[in-house]
């Protein structure tokens, strides 16, 4: 197993630059998750690890050696993608110990690391089909298998879910999680699934425009997301957004809104008042309240099963409520609202958060 640091890398296409300098230590055993738009450089960024993509600028070291000259085949990284890509010709069992066998390892160690990955991955009674008979989520397993038989010093998956049904998807997430409890193999996963992401890292990376925009906990950069991009992406249905002005009140602190309405906020000292500020609540932190502050137009009623999303209007713009309460189903045709203030956050002109 390895550490992974990653230093002030950058990766230009010709004139065209994709990623502006990330930095990025990953600990022995930790499992990190990249997500981002479409064209962020998550990809890029995973194959420059893998060794293949070239690094325009910086360093990538594995277990403290620098990689970036050294082949693919030499970095002892296993690598799992969205499509298998298995040999159609070969039974499952050779897919596995193809690797193995082309370094010449010993027969009885071949058959010993097959039958343990096969163990663990659940794929003991489809030794010796050919991937044509398997299903998508079974194909994903032996594409698996073959990674872990290796014994890599680290896993990159890039969207290695993303062609499998949502129940499957459910499933495999599970077995990957526990998969990675029992190797403890330091995995880099990218992933545009934001359940994928929660539940699996330790770590999230959420990167926009080739430039890591942060990186914790999945519950840190829910709770406490560091700018609006972060905001924005991270949750789903995704947070409400307000513009107003920060200013000073008789108790404390407020956000004054468009219509007049100040909705108190805890003080931030580095915010001057009058400033231009966004104020920012989740759906689910929302409250429903008869004499709520605000009143909002309610344009449509959106029952999940689990739960109800109302999309709202308020000030003329989008705004959504997430409930689980079943009252919410006749709402309308307005709303009020109110938001407490723990839920509150305060991003300032250039989109930091104000804390
Ligand atoms: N060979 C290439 N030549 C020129 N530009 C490229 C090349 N490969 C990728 N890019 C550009 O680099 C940027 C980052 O691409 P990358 O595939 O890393 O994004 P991504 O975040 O993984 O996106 P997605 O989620 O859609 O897979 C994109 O703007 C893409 O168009």
């Amino acid at each position: 197993m390895a550490s992974i640091d990653i230093e002030s890398v950058r990766k230009s296409y010709g004139p065209v630059s994709v990623l502006h300098g990330v930095d990025l230590a990953i600990k022995d055993g930790e499992f990190i998750v990249l997500v981002g738009p479409s064209g962020c450089g998550k990809s890029t960024l995973l194959r420059m690890i893998a060794g293949l993509e070239e690094v325009t600028g910086g360093e990538i070291r594995i277990s403290g050696n620098r990689v970036n000259d050294l082949a693919p085949k030499d970095r002892d990284i296993a690598m799992v993608f969205q499509s298998y890509a298995l040999y159609p010709h070969m039974s499952v069992a050779d897919n596995m110990s193809y690797s193995l066998r082309l370094r010449k390892t010993a027969k009885d160690k071949i058959a010993s690391a097959v039958s343990s990955a096969a163990t663990k991955l659940g794929l003991d009674p489809l030794l010796e089909r050919r991937p044509k008979a398997l299903s998508g989520g079974q194909r994903q397993r032996v594409a698996m298998g073959r990674a872990i038989v290796r014994q890599p010093k680290a896993f990159l998956f890039d969207e290695p879910l993303s062609n499998l049904d949502a129940r499957l998807r459910e499933q495999m997430r599970a077995e990957i999680k526990k998969l990675h409890a029992d190797l403890k193999a330091t995995s880099i996963y990218v992933t545009h699934d934001q359940i994928e992401a929660m539940t699996l890292a330790d770590r999230i990376v959420a990167m926009h425009g080739g430039v890591v925009q942060q990186v914790g906990t999945p519950l840190e950069l829910y709770d406490t997301p560091a700018n609006l991009f972060v905001a924005g992406f991270i949750g789903s249905p995704g947070m409400n957004f307000l513009e107003g002005r920060y200013v000073k009140t008789g108790e404390g602190a407020g956000v004054r809104l468009s219509d007049g309405t100040v909705v108190p906020v805890a003080p931030r000292a580095g915010l001057a008042p009058e400033t231009t500020v966004t104020l920012g609540i989740r759906p689910e932190h929302v409250v429903i309240a008869k004499d709520g502050m605000l009143e909002a137009t309610v344009d449509l009623v959106e029952p999940t099963g689990f739960g109800i999303i109302l999309h709202l209007s308020l000030h003329g713009l989008p705004f959504k409520i997430f409930t689980l309460d079943r009252d919410a189903l006749s709402a309308g045709p307005t709303v009020r609202v109110d938001f407490p203030q723990k839920h509150l956050h305060v991003f300032d002109e250039t989109g930091s958060r104000a804390d």
